[in-house]
């Protein structure tokens, strides 16, 4: 019997005041798609750092192709065969596909060889790249190409994906697993954590589930429905998103021809949107990323500024106002970038509290923070969402994706806006912490908020919103009840042409 690829004994790491993995073990066979799961902070990403050598094993052997293995550094581990792509892209804007290739190979070819080389591969396993174009003119998906492309040409034996398909469009994750197939059939392995339980019974051999830092069992995914490995993962039942039926009530937010350029340079500027929400009303705008998606949350919450007669706010003109008059008249905002811009990430939890609450949750006197409130206010976030962390003084940086965005929508959320704009809500959240939260926004349209949804997941669009937009390179469609649309239809509606119609779907 061939021996596996990479056998992993009593991996242990600890951090202060949480052991991120405990006595795990697992293997990993030749040509295996094998599915890591778990809920927010279980140690996925921690055992997978471990295996790229970006974290060091407080206990623990690892086994590749039969031999110890430890690496110390990333480098290491990508000369043993192991390649890794990132949930964050590492990429240069302003260079090329074939640049930004080479700026991450130890010796690299000439351009000309390199970019032969980039085109042989792309066509062998299905990816569409031209080593010429400038990585800022791309879509997320054709970004990840280049990411997967450099991987590929290590020639890896096992490759690690992080969360590959939350910035792809269905279309895009067709294309990504026809790719991942075709590897594994070639006899590499593939190690795969997502949260997206369909997708994993669609691709994935097995999956290993870890929970609070321990694997607390394996499964056939194929074999086993996603609300199962769902339970399994967080040991309990999970509860569906409850959408009741209400009343809908005067349009509060009204957006006309709203026109507005980008802060950045690679950034898509608005091109006349119009949109309106009404009171008990949940807005959905769907679109692939980098189509206005940042931009449209950035005027929205007051960080874009805007011709007078383009935002209104109850009938109020509120365009030029900055986003702390716009909180302090009720529009609240959770922007997609968790850490650097939802929040600071080298401060604690409390401090990122105070950063967006100070005046609603009014957490200051006489001028100077009131730290004790802020602190009452930083632990009603973490209870009420389910944030796990050992305190309030954590840095946000420590924490799990998923956790930390639970503690940036929890903390608006509880300020009790009279809108809410949340761009990705769910972005990296387990099955069961996403339900929490698309029940949480569901609750405020039932209390007659106003809520906007942006969002690339489109399964979770279908579920909590009333109607639905689509945002293509700064263009708003004219939105259509949620109840008429279909998964393929809205992937039509986004891929397609500039000036989207209604007609169109
Ligand atoms: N550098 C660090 N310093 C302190 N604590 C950390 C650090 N990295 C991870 N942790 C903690 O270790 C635990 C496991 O985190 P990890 O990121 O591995 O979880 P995860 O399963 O990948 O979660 P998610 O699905 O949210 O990405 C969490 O409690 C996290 O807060």
């Amino acid at each position: 019997m061939t021996p596996p690829l990479l056998t992993l004994t009593g991996l242990t790491k600890s951090y202060p005041g949480v052991v991120a993995n405990e006595d795990v073990s697992l293997t990993i066979a030749h040509g295996e798609v094998h599915a890591l799961l778990g809920e927010n902070g279980a140690g996925k990403s921690t055992l997978v750092k471990m295996i790229y050598g970006l974290v060091t094993p407080d206990a623990g052997q690892m086994v590749l192709n039969g031999k110890a293995f430890s690496p110390d550094k990333p480098s290491a581990a990508r000369t043993a065969g192991i390649a890794m792509v990132f949930q964050h892209f590492s990429l240069f804007g302003a260079l090329s596909v074939a640049e930004n290739i080479a700026l991450g190979m130890e010796n690299p070819p000439k351009m000309r060889a390199l970019a032969q080389q980039i085109s042989k591969v792309s066509d062998q396993f299905g990816l569409p790249l031209d080593p010429s174009r400038i990585v800022g003119d791309l879509s997320a998906g054709e970004r990840q190409r280049v990411e997967i492309i450099r991987c590929l040409l290590q020639d890896p034996k096992l490759l690690i994906m992080d969360e590959p398909t939350s910035v792809l469009t269905p279309q895009e994750v067709d294309i990504l697993f026809e790719t991942l197939r075709k590897l594994r059939d070639a006899g590499t392995s593939i190690l795969y954590i997502s949260h997206k339980l369909e997708e994993i019974r669609a691709l994935c051999d097995t999956a290993t589930v870890l929970r609070r830092g321990n694997n607390v069992g394996t499964c056939v995914p194929r074999d086993t429905s996603a609300r199962d490995m769902a339970e399994l993962m967080v040991g309990t039942r999970l509860h569906d998103p409850e959408r009741r039926d209400r009343p809908k009530g005067a349009t509060v937010l009204d957006v006309k021809n709203l026109s507005a350029a980008s802060h950045s340079a690679f950034g898509t500027s608005l091109k006349d949107v119009s949109l309106s929400v009404c009171k008990g009303e949940i807005l959905g705008i769907g679109g692939v990323a980098g189509n206005g998606q940042d931009e449209l949350l950035a005027a929205l919450s007051g960080e874009i500024r805007t011709k007078r007669g383009m935002i209104s706010l109850d009938g109020r003109d509120v365009g030029h106002l900055p986003p702390t008059s716009r909180r302090a008249l009720g529009t609240l905002s959770a922007p997609e970038e968790r850490l650097g811009h939802a929040a600071a990430p080298d401060m604690s939890l409390m401090e990122n509290a105070f950063l967006s609450a100070a005046t609603r949750k009014a957490l200051t006197s006489l001028g100077f923070a009131n730290w004790g409130k802020t602190r009452g206010y930083a632990d009603e976030i973490i209870a009420r969402f389910d944030v796990r962390t050992p305190n309030n003084q954590v840095a946000a940086r420590a924490l799990s994706g998923g956790n930390l965005q639970k503690f940036v929508v929890g903390r608006e959320i509880l300020q009790d806006p009279d809108v809410l704009v949340v761009n990705q809500p769910t972005w990296g959240v387990d099955a069961s912490a996403a339900a929490a939260i698309r029940q949480a926004l569901l609750d405020m349209a039932d209390a007659g908020k106003a809520v906007v949804v942006i969002s690339q997941d489109l399964d979770e669009l279908l579920e909590i919103t009333d109607r639905f937009c689509a945002l293509n390179e700064g263009r708003l469609s004219a939105s259509v009840p949620t109840t008429e649309l279909s998964v393929e239809k809205i992937g039509l509606m986004l891929g397609g042409a500039h000036d989207l119609e209604t007609a169109n779907v």
